[in-house]
């Protein structure tokens, strides 16, 4: 039976929604966890077909095959992917950021938004950030802190209508904005991978299943963001705001902003050059 990896995070329902109320079919057993898990397990073989962190994509990809035409993505705010900071990111020199567990991608994208956009070398340490750490964050000296998921979300929502987040953190970085300030493009926070040693048709049925479920859940944004209410606590028209905000279509703006991503990168030594190898379209 086919391991598929969803990351718990509501940002996922518009994909998986369908395949969850049998609505589509998949031949093959879910998997839940956060990105950095789902990475982990990806690597050591332990699933077959799962949405990671796109640098995970990069980091293996000789292992690795892209499924097409799905993907995590924004063309500027995210909205889930915030620096929720105390100073101006530009005042961070030498002080200590938090960056989350969870995370891959954001955290190296954070890195080079430092190096580059802020121009100043923070101090990074890693601490968990999910939605059961939020009440502990001030037990943990930190200047800024990198939450991404359904925290971020739910910290971001709450600091816009004021009080005590908005006071904490004055200052909110969204990255997917950061990114399209910087460079004119899309970012790709997530994509789909399947391990190239999983039998070629079982991926490629896994594939259909999703791209399936991924267009009952574009049509039904609806239904998803009321359950993503639910489970989030985050009001029903800020989840609603934030799937027409996420594009989970892997287009060629997209591409160029997953490939802008990876060049720079690999100039920052991080990932090994490479080239993006696809499994063939289902
Ligand atoms: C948009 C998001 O993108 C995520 C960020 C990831 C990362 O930073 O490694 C990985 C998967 C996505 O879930 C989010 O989680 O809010």
């Amino acid at each position: 039976m086919l391991r598929v990896g969803r990351i718990r995070y509501i940002n996922c329902y518009p994909v998986y929604g369908a395949i969850d109320r049998g609505i589509v079919p998949l031949a093959g057993t879910l998997v839940n966890g956060v990105p950095t898990d789902l990475n982990r397990l990806m690597a050591a073989g332990e699933l077959d077909v799962s949405v990671v962190s796109a640098v995970e994509y990069a980091r293996d990809a000789t292992k690795l095959l892209l499924l097409p035409e799905i993907g995590i993505t924004s063309d500027g705010p995210v909205r889930s992917v915030m620096l929720f900071s105390k100073r101006a990111p530009q005042d961070l020199g030498g002080k200590r950021v938090v960056v989350s567990r969870s995370s891959m991608t954001s955290v190296a994208l954070l890195e080079l938004l430092f190096e580059h956009v802020w121009r100043c070398r923070p101090e990074f340490v890693p601490g968990d950030a999910e939605m059961s750490d939020i009440a502990r964050f001030e037990e943990e000296p930190h200047d800024a802190r990198l939450v991404i998921g359904d925290a971020a979300l739910k910290l971001f929502d709450e600091s816009t209508r004021g009080g005590a987040w908005a006071e904490r953190y004055p200052w909110r970085e969204d990255l997917g904005a950061a990114w399209k300030a910087w460079t004119g493009l899309p970012f790709v926070f997530a994509v789909w991978v399947a391990r190239r040693a999983t039998p070629v048709h079982e991926a490629l049925s896994a594939h259909a299943s999703l791209i399936a479920s991924r267009d009952w859940g574009l049509e039904h944004l609806d239904i998803l963001s009321q359950q993503a209410s639910e489970s989030s606590g985050v009001p029903v028209e800020t989840c609603a705001e934030y799937f027409a905000g996420l594009d989970y279509r892997l287009s060629y703006p997209h591409l160029a902003g997953l490939t802008e991503f990876f060049r720079r990168l690999v100039l920052a030594g991080r990932v090994p050059n490479g080239t993006l190898a696809f499994l063939p379209a289902a």
